[in-house]
């Protein structure tokens, strides 16, 4: 049995690893990107420079003393990685920090004309608008006469694979989305997870969102037909209080889906004004908590969330990032069960995430060794694999 309390943190000190060309490559290339996208003035284009150099051959600095969320970053651990390189410390951390200083950096805290103006709308837009979305959207005409369970599952799936359209994922995996996926489920627990919301269920969902566009699509429609058909009374949506990791939904991107939704021809239409109608009684709502963007695992989550998951039916975490926090960001056996990292958790909780980085639990030695066999490490950051995992038992006890 795997010691728990042993796995190493994930961090991006070691050249050549996934973490490590994330913050060495990746970061950079989204600074870029950004830049381009945008036509920023001289002071955002030195703050990028600025950025960009301190998160290549820098060090963390702290937060300017008039921020607003200062207090809250002195509590997740600032006070503690500035001046520090960006490559030593927990790489949840640095990543999650690395977005805070980029928002910052184009005036997304304002004061002034670029306050609250999101660095990654224009590539959410993009996506959302795509026509791949308009084919997954008229797919769901053909679903519309199939039994209840056969549309939960296309739905879940829909919701699952969804999360493999994350943008930031696409700027150093281009192609994953083509490659065929062997065995595509490397665990699936939907059966767990449906016991969880039976038919005649009135409880409360609490979906943790990841990406905006292609992934929040599904995820609403997943939503849509388990209010639809009763399997829940109510869900609850959280999303970013603030851009995050390129594309994580905001509150404007699930307008942006919603608006989408309903005016769609066919079937989504119908899903759209479901939401709608929800949203406007009560039995949809969102949330943004603060710790939604907090680079720490959800086993650190305060009292006030803690309440929240405790109380829901079931909380699913959607994403490798969402998946990374709720586990522990740790370099775990990929035996581990999933039950006993996610024992701390105050409920029912289920996962379902494509595989965009080293960490997984709850694979059996026999998938480890096939994937192993047939891909090296590339199955844990290729995002041609998913998971589905669910726990009912659980103990709420903090780790
Ligand atoms: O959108 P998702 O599924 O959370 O994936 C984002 C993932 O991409 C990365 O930024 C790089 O893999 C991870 O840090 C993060 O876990």
């Amino acid at each position: 049995m795997p010691d728990i309390r042993t796995a190493p943190v994930i961090l991006g000190d070691e050249p050549g690893s996934f973490p490590h060309r994330v913050l060495a490559e990746r970061h950079p290339a989204i600074i870029e990107q950004v830049r381009e996208a945008f036509p920023y003035g001289p002071g955002q284009h030195r703050a990028l420079d600025e950025l960009l150099s301190s998160c290549t051959e820098g060090v963390i600095e702290p937060l300017p003393g008039d921020a607003a969320d200062l207090e809250l970053w002195r509590a997740w651990g600032l006070d503690e990685y500035a001046g520090r390189s960006w490559f030593d410390v927990p790489w949840l951390w640095s990543e999650s920090y690395f977005y805070r200083r980029l928002l910052e950096a184009v005036g997304y805290f304002g004061p002034g004309a670029w306050q609250g103006v999101d660095p990654f709308r224009p590539f959410k837009r993009a996506e959302l608008d795509a026509p791949e979305t308009d084919e997954e959207l008229a797919a769901l005409d053909a679903l519309q006469d199939r039994p209840e369970r056969e549309r939960a599952d296309a739905l879940l799936h829909g919701s699952l694979w969804g999360n493999r359209a994350d943008l930031g994922f696409r700027l150093s995996a281009e192609g994953a989305e083509a490659a065929a996926p062997v065995p595509a489920l490397v665990a699936d627990d939907s059966e767990t997870l449906w016991s969880l919301l039976p038919p005649s269920g009135t409880g409360t969902l609490v979906l943790v969102a990841d990406n905006a566009g292609r992934e929040l699509v599904p995820d609403l429609l997943l939503i849509a037909h388990l209010l639809t058909e009763g399997r829940i009374g109510r869900a609850v949506l959280h999303v970013k209080p603030y851009p995050h990791y390129v594309s994580d939904a905001t509150t404007a991107d699930v307008v942006d889906a919603l608006r989408r939704l309903v005016a769609a021809p066919g079937a989504a239409a119908g899903y759209g004004r479901a939401l709608w109608t929800a949203m406007a009684d009560g039995r949809l709502t969102t949330a943004a908590h603060p710790f939604s963007r907090a680079p720490l695992p959800y086993a650190d989550a305060p009292d006030d969330l803690r309440a929240e998951f405790a109380a829901a039916t079931l909380t699913v975490f959607k994403g490798d990032l969402n998946y990374r926090r709720l586990v522990g960001d740790r370099l775990w056996p990929p035996t581990t069960p999933f039950d006993e990292v996610t024992a701390y958790f105050p409920g029912p909780v289920a996962a379902l995430r494509t595989l965009k980085s080293d960490v997984v639990t709850g694979l059996t030695a026999a998938t480890e060794k096939a994937l192993d066999a047939a891909e090296g490490r590339h199955w844990r950051t290729g995002g041609t694999h998913a998971l589905i995992q669910a726990g009912a038992s659980h103990h709420g006890q903090r780790q």
